[in-house]
């Protein structure tokens, strides 16, 4: 398993990665509490996009947020990232992460399922997700297909950072429920490559392919990033 944030040994300095061993209660209270408090932001998200209500309550608003702003940041981690945190037993939090992240509002959230074959995940991309008028932001789903077909990668025993990812946008993508999977298609070495798509109801609507390279870091670390375990 990789090591704490700081010097990877080698002479490589990786940021990141933070031993921060939790038992299974304590992982399961701050599970329940991330979850309830990220939905609540969510949905505080969704609200702003979409309020046309008068001054006085925007005004009202404000002052809340401001006060629950104050109350989050009566105490914070010690870095300026939430990283990836894993217990010694190898399973990990990607809870600051912009697509499944737990903790992160900002994240849809993807929640990924896999089998022998597939990485998938079935969520809605909301008002907050907008690109052209009632579309789905083309960003956006370049940013879902990179998480599915690295996480579709890095399952199959192949992880890596996204050396190059080729987006073809085949159909206009309407906000709401879509179907996002990958699939590791073969390994070249330190290559992984990937396939997938996005979806709605209607059919395919995005379509991707992805490299997937072992960084070099990973590599001095002897490949111990291969062994990492499961995500909480
Ligand atoms: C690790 C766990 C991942 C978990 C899932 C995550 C899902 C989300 C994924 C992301 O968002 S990752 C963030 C976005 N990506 C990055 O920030 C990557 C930034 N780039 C790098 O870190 C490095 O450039 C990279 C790791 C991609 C390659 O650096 P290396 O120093 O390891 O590559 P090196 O120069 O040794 O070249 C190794 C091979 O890769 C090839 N290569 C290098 N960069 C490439 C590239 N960009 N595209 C395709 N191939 C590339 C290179 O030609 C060579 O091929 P050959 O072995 O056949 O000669």
């Amino acid at each position: 398993m990789v090591a704490a944030d700081g010097d990877r040994g080698a002479g490589v300095t990786v940021r990141g990665y933070f031993n921060e061993d939790l038992s299974p209660a304590e992982l399961e209270h701050r599970t329940r509490v991330a979850d309830d408090l990220t939905a609540d932001v969510r949905r505080l998200v969704s609200a702003t996009v979409l309020t046309d209500t008068d001054d006085d309550s925007v005004a009202e608003a404000r002052r809340h947020i401001a006060a629950a702003t104050a109350a989050l940041q009566r105490r914070t981690l010690d870095s300026d990232h939430f990283g990836i945190r894993y217990n010694s037993d190898g399973s990990r939090r990607h809870w600051g992460n912009a697509m499944v992240g737990r903790r992160n509002p900002i994240a849809p959230p993807m929640v990924l399922h896999h089998d022998a074959e597939r990485t998938w995940a079935e969520f809605e991309l909301g008002a907050q997700y907008e690109g052209p008028g009632g579309l789905v932001h083309g960003g956006v789903l370049a940013c879902v297909l990179d998480q599915v077909l690295g996480s579709a990668a890095e399952h199959a025993g192949a992880p890596g950072m996204t050396g190059t990812l080729t987006i073809r946008y085949r159909r206009a993508t309407p906000l709401g429920p879509v179907r996002a999977e990958g699939r590791l298609d073969r390994v070249e070495g330190i290559k992984s490559y990937a396939t997938g798509s996005v979806s709605t109801a209607d059919g395919v609507t995005v379509e991707a392919e992805g490299v997937f390279i072992l960084p070099r870091w990973a590599r001095a670390a002897d490949g111990d990033i291969r062994t990492a375990g499961g995500d909480a």
